[in-house]
């Protein structure tokens, strides 16, 4: 039987240690976006169409060149092993069996190249995309591009909401700011300009110095195709078009960083219009049932990813928490699909969703 997300985040909190428990669930300030990013969902319906005729359903979707049996990905979260000891190599393992794209995070447990031979021990085509926070020295961050290159990585998801860290109250409050011995950042380990005799982890650095200039430098760096993660005004969606980046992640951090964040789902309709179809658009943020992901498609999301849910399928079972999570949420999808009439996932469209208690009104 798959365990729906919200047994699994029952099992992993009765079994994470409180401290670690809060660093995952938490958000930053008030935590008013973390809240918002659920019920925004929850203020949104989808209209069915009926009599479509659509016998079979596929759910796959491809991105930037990867094919994922579902437009669910695992989205960025760090320090894996403090939820269970396999860590990464357990989600990993657990997204290749599920078909979907891995999104590893820079700040993982294990470095990235045991991160991709654990999802191709699964399924030899596995895709793990890596996710960046660019450092301000040029020779550290290309250290760590080089890294996922040659670990097989097909996309780099570069996090840009992060010029400073949120304030997370639970972890101010539980004194935790760093991780407990025996485990650490290790994609950060032995990279350049680390002074002999010095720590050999480089802590990661977020930068307010970085800019678009920085973005180019990378592109001009690397074959491979690059995200933006945590794009929420249209502006910078329409500069990002123009920059040439690949993609969009339409994210607010789970609510870890800018308290007043907007929820993802309600920004995405801009950012969608922005767009106007020349990028592929993801979005993460309080994602929790197939209906949302089915929202967030129709309103014009090429993918969701899910944060949390992943972690707690981690705590609750290792591999096969995650492994349940993630096949949960692809029938939940495939049923929220069927009972809207459609097909495939580009049969949802925007017509679909409305504000509760706002038939008829035309609200979006
Ligand atoms: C515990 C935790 C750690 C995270 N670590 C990272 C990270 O290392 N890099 C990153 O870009 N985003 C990170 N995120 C943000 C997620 O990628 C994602 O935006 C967010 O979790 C989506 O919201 P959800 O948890 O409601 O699904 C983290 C989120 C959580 C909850
Ligand atoms: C300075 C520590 C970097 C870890 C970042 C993990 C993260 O993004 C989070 O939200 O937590």
């Amino acid at each position: 039987m798959n365990r729906a997300p919200d047994d699994a985040h029952r099992h992993a909190r009765a079994l994470l240690d409180p401290v670690h428990y809060d660093y995952f669930a938490g958000g930053a300030g008030r935590e008013v976006a973390l809240d918002e990013n659920e019920r925004a969902f929850r203020r949104l319906a989808l209209l069915p169409r009926v009599l479509r005729g659509a016998a079979s359903r596929d759910t796959a979707v491809t991105l930037l060149g990867d094919r994922s049996r579902m437009p669910v990905l695992v989205a960025p979260t760090a320090f894996h092993r403090l939820a269970h000891p396999e860590g990464e190599l357990a989600t990993a393992r657990a997204a290749a069996a599920a078909g979907t794209v891995l999104i590893a995070s820079m700040a993982a447990t294990t470095a990235i190249g045991e991160i991709t031979a654990a999802a191709r021990s699964v399924r030899p085509e596995a895709a793990v995309w890596f996710q960046l926070y660019l450092q301000p020295e040029p020779e550290v961050t290309g250290a760590l591009v080089r890294r996922a290159e040659e670990a097989g990585c097909t996309a780099l998801v570069v996090t840009v909401d992060s010029p400073v860290r949120g304030r997370h109250g639970r972890d101010e409050r539980h004194g935790f700011h760093d991780l407990p011995p025996g485990l650490a950042a290790e994609n950060m380990r032995d990279l350049p300009g680390t002074a002999p005799g010095g720590a050999a982890v480089r802590p990661i650095a977020m930068s307010s110095a970085l800019s678009w200039e920085h973005v180019r430098r990378l592109r001009a760096t690397t074959p491979l195709p690059v995200l933006l993660k945590g794009v929420l005004h249209p502006e910078d969606a329409r500069r990002a078009v123009a920059e040439g980046v690949d993609g969009l992640v339409v994210s607010n951090h789970g609510g870890r960083q800018l308290d007043a964040a907007p929820a993802t789902v309600e920004a995405l309709p801009r950012i969608v219009e922005a767009v106007a179809g020349r990028l592929p658009v993801l979005l993460d943020g309080g994602v929790r049932t197939g209906c949302d992901v089915a929202v967030a498609l129709a309103l014009g999301a090429t993918a969701v990813a899910v944060g949390r849910p992943v972690v707690w399928g981690l705590a609750a079972d290792g591999e096969r928490g995650v492994r349940d999570v993630l096949e949960w949420f692809r029938s939940d999808f495939d049923q929220a699909l069927a009972l809207c009439g459609g097909a495939r996932p580009a049969d949802l469209t925007a017509d679909l969703v409305v504000r509760r208690g706002g038939v008829g009104s035309g609200a979006w």
